[in-house]
Order: structure tokens, then C-alpha cells, then sequence
């Protein structure tokens, strides 16, 4: 299990990217949500010993992952949210670099291994193409495969759906959920359905702090009976803005369709609806901008 403890970040234009973040991340995927700025990079970046926080603690089965940074990046696969590649180069010759990087030296167990890597990823097909070409699921396929190199016992992989299509979405995703079933895989992502879909144990973090931690199904029934939906014009938002505590909006054939939270009926044309993990990362958000406010 990877232990964060405390941990704590501030830049030196000021900015507290981190505060006090604690969280218990144990085998199988983990979701860690988060709006824009929320700090799930910076997060990341410290997991994979690119950065050092001010203070806390980070351990993998009670081993000190700041400690030993060059120890630490051998158990370690991770895929950045910008991941450059060359352009030019198959993805057969950048694994294979990838791989001599990573201390494979051994050339014929290199080349097993990015064989072996290709067909994992779905990419053994299109191996002798340049990378300049590839799709942008096709290039996240390939990010995880390098991430994958020297069988690490902790993935992170930072936004890798935005700009995906559902297809190469979903694909990305059954990828992911395979090799979640070996190691400690953290998703981060600002889409709340690539936690739905994946994820058994999430976290919400926004402005650098946890704000709810545990598995979605469980935060989805802390909501049950609370959630009530209505359609109403565009220029009636305001007026129920001020009057109702509204988790999110939908535009809905040119209307738009609101999720309020409340304990009972809100009014008049208001149905009860089931809850989602959006209204629960809405309800969190929206909670903690309030507390901020007040
Ligand atoms: N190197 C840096 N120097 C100063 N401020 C930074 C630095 N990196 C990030 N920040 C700021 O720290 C906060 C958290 O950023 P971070 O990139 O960790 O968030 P994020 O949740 O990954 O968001 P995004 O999805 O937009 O990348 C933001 O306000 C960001 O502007």
C-alpha cells in the first residue's frame, strides 16, 4: 500500500499546491479527481520523486519512496500529462531506447520485453510506425507501455483520457484496469467518469487539499434521496442559484437541467433522481467553495 502522510507543498510564487495531504492508496486503481489547479500534478510529480515537498511523508509498503529517489524511480512507471516523444522514431526503436534508459541492457531480453510491451498495449501492429503519426490514444498506449518497463509496483498516470475519443477512451481505460489488477495504480483526472467507470478507491482534491476519500459507491449512497433534478430556462439559473444549493448544471437539448441537493422535495417540478459520482464531486466542491466564502 502507498502511505502519504502530511505532505505539503508551497511555490515559491506563493502558491500551496499541496496542504497537508494524507491519503492510504491500496492495490488496484485509484482515482484522484480534481478541477483544474487542484494540485493532482504537483501531487504526482512528488510520488515520482520529480519534486520535493516541504514536508510529509510518502512509503510503499512501509518503504520511504524520498528517501532513495534512484530506488524509488526503478519500482516506478509513470505517465506524464505532456509526454513528448520523437516524432520520427518508430515506436518499436522508442521503446527499445526507453528500455536501455531503464538499465535493460541485455539486448535479446530487450527485445522480449518491447515485443511483449507492444502486444500488451495493443500497439504490435503499427510497431515499425513513426510516433508522429499515431493517434492521440495510440500515443497514450505508448506511454503506458514505457511506463511499464521494468515491471513497476507503483503506475501513475496523470490526465490521459482528456482529448481521447470513446473509443480510444475506453480502450485506454481496459488497459489500465488490467494491469490495476498487479500494482498500485493512481489515475489522475479531471473527468469524473473515468473514476466511475474504473476506479474501486478514489480521492477528491481541490486547492491542494483531500476533501473526501473512499470508494465512489459509498460517497454515491450518502447522497441517496438527496438529489433532485428539474429543467428550467437559461435565465431562471440565478434566481435558483440564490435560493437552492445547485451541485451541477446540463444543457439539455437548448434547456438547461439542474441537480439540486436537499434533504426533501425542492419544489414544485422537481424529481428525485438517483445520484452519480458527479454529484457527489459537485456537492464536495461546491461545499468547500462555501466554507471558503464564508
Ligand atoms: N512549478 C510551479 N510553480 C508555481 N506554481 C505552480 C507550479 N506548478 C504548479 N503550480 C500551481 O500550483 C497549483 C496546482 O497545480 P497542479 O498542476 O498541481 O494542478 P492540477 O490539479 O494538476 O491541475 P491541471 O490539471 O491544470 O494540471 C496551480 O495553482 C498551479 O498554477
Amino acid at each position: 500500500m502507498l502511505a502519504i502522510r502530511d505532505l505539503s507543498k508551497t511555490y515559491a510564487n506563493g502558491v500551496r499546491a499541496l496542504r497537508e495531504v494524507t491519503l492510504d492508496i491500496p492495490h488496484g486503481m485509484f482515482g484522484l479527481l480534481g478541477p483544474n489547479g487542484a494540485g493532482k500534478s504537483s501531487l504526482m510529480r512528488t510520488i515520482a520523486t520529480l519534486q520535493d515537498p516541504d514536508r510529509g511523508s510518502i512509503t510503499l509498503d512501509g518503504q520511504d519512496l524520498l528517501a532513495d529517489k534512484p530506488a524509488t524511480r526503478r519500482l516506478l512507471g509513470y505517465l506524464p500529462q505532456e509526454f513528448g516523444v520523437y516524432p520520427k522514431v518508430s515506436a518499436e526503436a522508442m521503446l527499445d531506447h526507453f528500455a536501455v534508459l531503464k538499465g535493460v541492457t541485455a539486448r535479446s531480453e530487450r527485445r522480449e520485453l518491447v515485443h511483449a510491451l507492444l502486444r500488451q498495449v495493443n500497439l504490435w501492429d503499427v510497431r515499425k510506425r513513426k510516433l508522429g503519426t499515431f493517434s492521440g490514444g495510440m500515443r497514450q498506449r505508448f506511454g503506458i507501455a514505457q511506463a511499464l518497463i521494468g515491471a513497476p509496483r507503483l503506475v501513475i498516470v496523470d490526465e490521459p483520457t482528456a482529448g481521447l475519443d470513446p473509443e480510444e477512451r475506453n480502450r485506454f481505460l481496459n488497459l489500465l484496469a488490467e494491469i490495476g489488477e498487479r500494482t498500485v495504480v493512481i489515475l489522475s483526472t479531471h473527468i469524473v467518469e473515468d473514476v466511475t467507470d474504473l476506479c474501486p478507491r478514489m480521492a477528491i482534491l481541490a486547492q491542494g487539499q483531500v476533501l473526501l476519500t473512499g470508494e465512489p459507491l459509498q460517497a454515491i449512497a450518502s447522497l441517496e434521496g438527496r438529489v433532485w433534478r428539474r429543467t428550467i430556462e437559461k435565465s431562471e439559473l440565478d434566481g435558483y442559484r440564490a435560493r437552492m444549493t445547485i451541485l451541477s448544471t446540463r444543457l439539455m437539448a437548448g434547456r438547461t437541467q439542474i441537480h439540486v441537493l436537499a434533504d426533501s422535495s425542492p419544489g414544485e417540478g422537481f424529481v428525485a433522481v438517483a445520484p452519480d459520482l458527479e454529484d457527489v464531486y459537485f456537492g464536495r466542491l461546491r461545499a468547500q467553495a462555501t466554507a471558503r466564502a464564508a
